[in-house]
Parts: C-alpha cells; sequence; structure tokens
C-alpha cells in the first residue's frame, strides 16, 4: 500500500510521527494479510494508479482520495508556508573530497571530516571545523554530506547556515509550527551547520539549538558545525553549547601555505581546463595570500581576462590583471600592520618590539611578529630586520626558527600563533 504527500518533509514527518499508528489503523480495518505502508512524494491519482490512499495536504483537508481509508482524524498536520523552507537535499555536489586540496593547514581538519563520512555519528560527534573565512570548512563539511550520501543514498543529510536555522525558527514560531520544526531537525542522519558564530547573542536560537543538538548526540545522528573562531572566544554564545561543541572533535584550518596555494590554483585551474605554467601559479600564490576565495577569485580574473583579450596567461599578463589585488593585499599586510596587531595581541607597546629590550615578555612578542612579517609579506629577513629597530638578518632567521620551535613544544604558543595569523590574515 502507498500513501502520498506532496513533499518530502511532510513525507519523512508521516514517517516519523504517524506511520506506527496508520500502520495498526489500516491493519486493523484489514486483517486478513499484514500491510505494509510505503510513503512518496506526489498524489495517488496522478502517480500510481493502483495507490490505495493518498494523504493530502493541509490545504487540500486531507481526506483519502483513492480508498475508503481515511487518515485518523487526530493526526496533526504541519503548517505547509514554514514547512517548505527546511532545507533538503542541499548538499552542493561540487564539493567533495576529491578535489580539495590537502596541505599542511587543513590535513588534520581534513583526516577527521573522511573519518566521519566513513563512521557518521561514531567516531567524532560532534566535529567542529573552525578556521577564518574562504579557508574550506563548507567545502568539507559538503565533501562528508556527499560522501555519506554515496554510501546510504537514504541518508537524510541537512545542510544549512546558522541565519537560516534561526529564520527558520522564527518562521515556525510565528505561523504556530514549532513542533513541525522541531520534529524536522530532529529527524535527520546528519546536520550540517555553518557559522555557529551567528548564534552569538540570539539566546532563543541557540535554546533551540541546545536541544535539537542534544537529541541529535543523543540518537548518535552525526552533528558538524563550523565556526571562524575557537568556539569558546565567541561573546554571547552560552557556556552550556560552548562546552557541548567539545564533546566531539574540534579542529582548525590555518590558510595555506605557499606549496598548498600553488596546488590549489593548479587544480582549480585544471577543472577549468586550464593550462597553468607553474610559474604563473607561483606567483599568484605569492601574493594572494588572504585565503583560497581570494585565490580562486584571482585565478578566475585572470582566465575571464585571457579570454576576453584572447591573450595568452603568461607572468606579464596575470601581473597586469592583478596589479590593484596585489596592490591591496600588500597594503593589508604589512609589517606596520603587524606589529601592531602583535603588540595589541600581548598588551605591549610597538615600541617595545623596535627597542632593544630582552626581557621574555617582549623577546617573545617580537619573535612572534617577525616569524609573521616572513610568513605574511614578501619582504626580505634584511627588510624586516631593518624594520625591526635595525636587527640583522640572522636574528630574523633565529626568531623564525624559535618560533617554530616553540610551536611544538607549547601549546601556548601554538595557540597565539594561530589566533595572530586568523587576526592577521582575515
Ligand atoms: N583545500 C582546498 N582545496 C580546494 N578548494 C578549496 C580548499 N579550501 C578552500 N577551497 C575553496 O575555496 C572556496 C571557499 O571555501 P569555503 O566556502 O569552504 O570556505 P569557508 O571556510 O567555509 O569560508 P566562510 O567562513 O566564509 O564560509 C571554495 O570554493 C572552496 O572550494
Amino acid at each position: 500500500m502507498a500513501l502520498f504527500a506532496p513533499n518530502p518533509f511532510f513525507v519523512d514527518w508521516i514517517r516519523q510521527q504517524y506511520l506506527d499508528r496508520i500502520t495498526e489503523f489500516v491493519s486493523s480495518k484489514d486483517n486478513s494479510q499484514p500491510v505494509h505502508i510505503s510513503l512518496h512524494v506526489g498524489h495517488a491519482e496522478h502517480t500510481q494508479p493502483n495507490a490505495v490512499a493518498s494523504a493530502k495536504s493541509p490545504a487540500s483537508g486531507g481526506s483519502s482520495q483513492a480508498s475508503s481509508i481515511q487518515a485518523p482524524s487526530h493526526i496533526g498536520r504541519p503548517n505547509h508556508s514554514a514547512n517548505s523552507s527546511f532545507p533538503q537535499n542541499n548538499l552542493n555536489a561540487k564539493f567533495t573530497f576529491n578535489n580539495f586540496v590537502e596541505g599542511k593547514s587543513n590535513q588534520l581538519a581534513r583526516a577527521a571530516a573522511e573519518q566521519v563520512a566513513e563512521n557518521p555519528g561514531v567516531s567524532y560527534n560532534p566535529l567542529l571545523i573552525y578556521g577564518g573565512v574562504g579557508l574550506g570548512k563548507t567545502h568539507l563539511m559538503h565533501s562528508v554530506g556527499n560522501l555519506i550520501l554515496k554510501d546510504k543514498p537514504d541518508s537524510k543529510i541537512v545542510y544549512l547556515h546558522s541565519e537560516r536555522f534561526m529564520a527558520n525558527m522564527v518562521k515556525a514560531l510565528q505561523s504556530n509550527s514549532m513542533d513541525a520544526f522541531k520534529n524536522y531537525y530532529r529527524s535527520v542522519d546528519a546536520l550540517l551547520i555553518d557559522d555557529i558564530q551567528f548564534f552569538a547573542n540570539k539566546g532563543r536560537t541557540q535554546e533551540e539549538f541546545f536541544h535539537t543538538f542534544n537529541n541529535l548526540i543523543e540518537k548518535n545522528k552525526q552533528v558538524i558545525i563550523t565556526c571562524d573562531r575557537y568556539p569558546k572566544e565567541i561573546e554571547g554564545l552560552e557556556e552550556r553549547l560552548k562546552s557541548r561543541f567539545g564533546w566531539g572533535l574540534t579542529v582548525a584550518i590555518e590558510p595555506p601555505d605557499l606549496e598548498t596555494r600553488v596546488a590549489i590554483l593548479m587544480s582549480k585551474a585544471s577543472q577549468s581546463n586550464i593550462e597553468l605554467p607553474h610559474e604563473v601559479a607561483f606567483f599568484i600564490a605569492k601574493r594572494i595570500r588572504s585565503n583560497v576565495r581570494e585565490l580562486e577569485g584571482a585565478l578566475k580574473r585572470v582566465i575571464a581576462n585571457a579570454q576576453f583579450t584572447g591573450r595568452a596567461i603568461t607572468l606579464d599578463f596575470v601581473k597586469d590583471a592583478l596589479k590593484d589585488l596585489i596592490a591591496a593585499q600588500d597594503k593589508l599586510i604589512s609589517i606596520d600592520n603587524i606589529q601592531k596587531t602583535v603588540a595589541t595581541y600581548y598588551k605591549i607597546k610597538v615600541s617595545d618590539l623596535l627597542s632593544k629590550r630582552r626581557s621574555r615578555s617582549i623577546t617573545r612578542p617580537r619573535q612572534m611578529a617577525m616569524t609573521l612579517a616572513k610568513k605574511l609579506t614578501n619582504h626580505s629577513l634584511p627588510e624586516i630586520g631593518d624594520a625591526f629597530g635595525g636587527r640583522d638578518h640572522t636574528t630574523v632567521l633565529h626568531a623564525c626558527r624559535k618560533i617554530d620551535e616553540l610551536k611544538n613544544e607549547s601549546v601556548d604558543i601554538e595557540e597565539d600563533y594561530s589566533n595572530l595569523l586568523r587576526t592577521l590574515s582575515t
């Protein structure tokens, strides 16, 4: 026996809430053979000639069309207008593990995401990926969803931005359909929710998400969350949520290093069937350091310009095509800017960084600032030394080595480095 409903949401909702009771009801009318009821989207009279029952949308009154079997009158119905806005089957098929370029900066996040995709609800739950804008958090999230779907095509995977969760909730509140809202989000196999920082200071949304989250985790349904910073740093996010986010695994994505940026450019170019000379990829990657989205934007601009003018993609051509973008980037991350950011972070003065003072409280921030200047600007070691009160290039080299070493030994230094890198790169 087949039951029809007007949309996938309604089908899910009936399955979750009423299928057992409907089956029981139908069996009690006809106990000559076991009753199996399947649920479909559509209308019995249009789609399946041999169907015997059709659950109608609330607007149409809900009576059975193709047979005398009536849905029990106590079955409530969700508000249709609110439901139609719930996201479903909305993964971006373009984002997969295959086209996600791995580098040191995203290795851990990628490995964790792959684990989750292979064992949803079991490995790490929730999986929380955080990092600056345009670094591939959403890409990884969709990759997990796409892989789960490939293995289990019937899974209900819902991806949505935190703002959409809030908007759906507000709509449900307005239309008196909170039960439908709750049922929908608590019936998924995996909930992928992007940019959770938008929940800051939204008490009611956090409350609702808290219960949805608990419900899903209790049922071993996978939750994946992304955030633009370490969640504990979000002001206005309830402690109980922050602590729950830490139940599973929290992984960072850092801005990619030069080699990874080159690899990403080569990969994106080849996806667009463009042969990108290696020196050109290297040039773009060296100049555009902020994030992968910017990198992709630069490449798209180069490709469009080349196609428009019919010119070959040479180094000179690219320098010209990207000159304003590169000037803007250079302005954004200057040694000056790095010194100011580092001084503010460690609550010292910029003049301390440039001074001859050798106390630990000044030396470490100075070494950190030099290391960041080396990583984020195109200045040479002597230029950086000069900018730090006329120091020698070997001092800068020593600073870079020292910070690299300390990053492996001290969680605090590692965290300082990541925080500063993120602040400066976004
Ligand atoms: N390692 C990578 N390999 C291939 N493409 C990448 C990689 N990292 C990021 N990208 C691409 O960069 C673009 C931006 O990535 P994405 O939207 O996932 O960033 P995000 O971290 O979610 O940023 P936001 O916080 O702004 O939402 C996407 O087109 C994505 O495919």
